[in-house]
């Protein structure tokens, strides 16, 4: 599958040219880590595996506030022998039968008690509780038994996790203020055109700001990589070069535009006077069809490094991102092979597709909580940055019917 050709001849469908991006990805195995602060741990990947400090619960847990009793009791009247409150621990004798000890929620159960009956469910007269009319009590209801959610040692979080809200919890449920977490990889951004100009400029009427470096950055940033912006390139080769020496230094180099048939489309021209293999030239997919992705030699001190060429137009940029970049990005940044995020939903009105293009267009996803459902956003073509912000999602139709009906099952590619 890893193979170089002459650039202009290999165009692949959108699934092999997914596949080899993934072959790819699957040969990237990161080595520098850093040690973090839990809290900027947040969307960085795992560089070592998190266990369990201690069984969790560390104790036999209420889950409610209640009563602390045995379940055989539960149908005689009961007398309230003390509390436990959450932070404190039963010092007294373990629980005699025909006694109950008050609980609230998050406190040990005590010795000879095997469950809690909540407060809701017993009626009270003075020191004494009895079950309400009707209310039953099992063995173990009401209670988390200790290392039931864990083990001392137990395997809580793999190395290569890409750290979300759920798993900072979890670390710092295990007491770790710092975690071992793989280097951010660096990532070269390099806008190329000679119509584009900086934020900072004023553009003439023939002139388009640079939305792309900012667009890119955004994505590489969200997606686990540290975003360097180079200055615009022109459409001359010696500029072009200078700029993609400098840029090559970084982990991966993403270039937007210069990629199609245009006379002055210069990027894959150099990249193969740099040395470049090329993987593929182009995918049979709307928008993004001229998307190039190869790896440059290694030069001098710096490693062989992975390029891809991004078509100019900026939703063909963003969609392409997703579906290639990402997944490479993400397996630089230690996290290992993740195919782009797929999900599934259904048509919520006809949809046209491209015989022989995968299409995967700008679209909206909401749910009725029932099922996932997706319409296409109006666009006006893969410049339309407008119509992009009002999307969610895209949607991909195969690119093997011309027509897409209301209730079709469809994949959507989540951003
Ligand atoms: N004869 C053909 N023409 C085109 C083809 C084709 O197959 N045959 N493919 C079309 C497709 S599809 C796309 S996509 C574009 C891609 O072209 P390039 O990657 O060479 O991009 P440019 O020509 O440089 O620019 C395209 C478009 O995007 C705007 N652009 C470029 N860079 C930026 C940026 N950094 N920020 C904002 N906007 C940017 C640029 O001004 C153009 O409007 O080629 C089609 N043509
Ligand atoms: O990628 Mo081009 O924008 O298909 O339109």
């Amino acid at each position: 599958m890893i193979e170089m050709n002459p650039p202009s001849t290999n165009i692949f469908d959108f699934d092999p040219a997914l596949a080899e991006v993934l072959a790819h990805a699957a040969h990237v195995h990161p080595e520098q880590t850093e040690s973090k602060s839990l809290l900027d741990c947040l969307s960085r990947t795992l560089a070592e595996t998190v266990r369990a400090d201690r069984d969790q619960p560390p104790f036999d847990r209420s889950t409610r506030d209640g009563f602390a009793i045995k379940s055989t009791d539960s149908a005689t009247e009961l007398a309230i022998a003390g509390q436990i409150r959450a932070g404190q621990h039963w010092s007294g004798s373990p629980l005699a039968p025909g006694t109950a000890l008050e609980i609230m929620t998050g406190a040990p159960i005590p010795k000879g008690a095997n469950a809690v009956v909540m407060v809701e469910h017993v009626e009270r007269t003075g020191d004494s509780i009895r079950l309400a009319r009707g209310r039953t009590l099992r063995p173990g209801e009401n209670v988390v038994p200790r290392g039931a959610e864990a083990c001392a040692g137990d395997l809580l979080l793999h190395r290569g996790t890409i750290l979300q809200p759920a798993h900072i919890a979890l670390a710092a449920a295990c007491g770790r203020a710092h975690l071992n977490v793989f280097r951010k990889p660096t990532v070269a951004i390099v806008a190329t055109g000679d119509e584009l100009v900086e934020l900072t400029e004023t553009p003439a009427s023939h002139q388009i700001r640079n939305s792309n470096s900012y667009g890119l950055a955004a994505l590489v940033a969200q997606a686990g990589g540290e975003p360097m912006r180079f200055p615009i390139a022109p459409d001359s080769r010696p500029e072009l070069e200078t700029i993609i020496r400098q840029a090559r230094t970084a982990d991966l180099l993403l270039l937007s535009g210069g990629v199609s048939m245009g006379e002055y489309d210069l990027v894959e021209e150099v990249l193969l006077s740099l040395g470049a293999e090329f993987f593929f030239t182009g995918v049979r997919m709307q928008p993004g069809k001229p998307v190039v992705f190869g790896r440059l030699p290694a030069s001098g001190d710096v490693p062989a490094r992975f390029f891809f060429g991004l078509p100019g137009n900026p939703i063909s940029t963003q969609v392409t991102f997703h579906c290639f970049v990402e997944p490479l990005l993400r397996a630089l940044s230690g996290a290992g092979t993740h195919p782009p995020h797929f999900v599934q939903a259904t048509l919520a009105e006809d949809a046209p597709g491209k015989p022989g293009l995968t299409r995967i267009l700008p679209a909206h996803l909401t749910s009725d909580r029932v099922r996932p459902c997706v319409e296409l956003v109006g666009w006006q073509g893969s410049g339309d940055l407008a119509a992009n912000a009002r999307a969610n999602c895209y949607a991909v139709l195969p690119p093997d019917r011309t027509q897409f009906a209301t209730g079709d099952v469809i994949t959507v590619l989540m951003r």
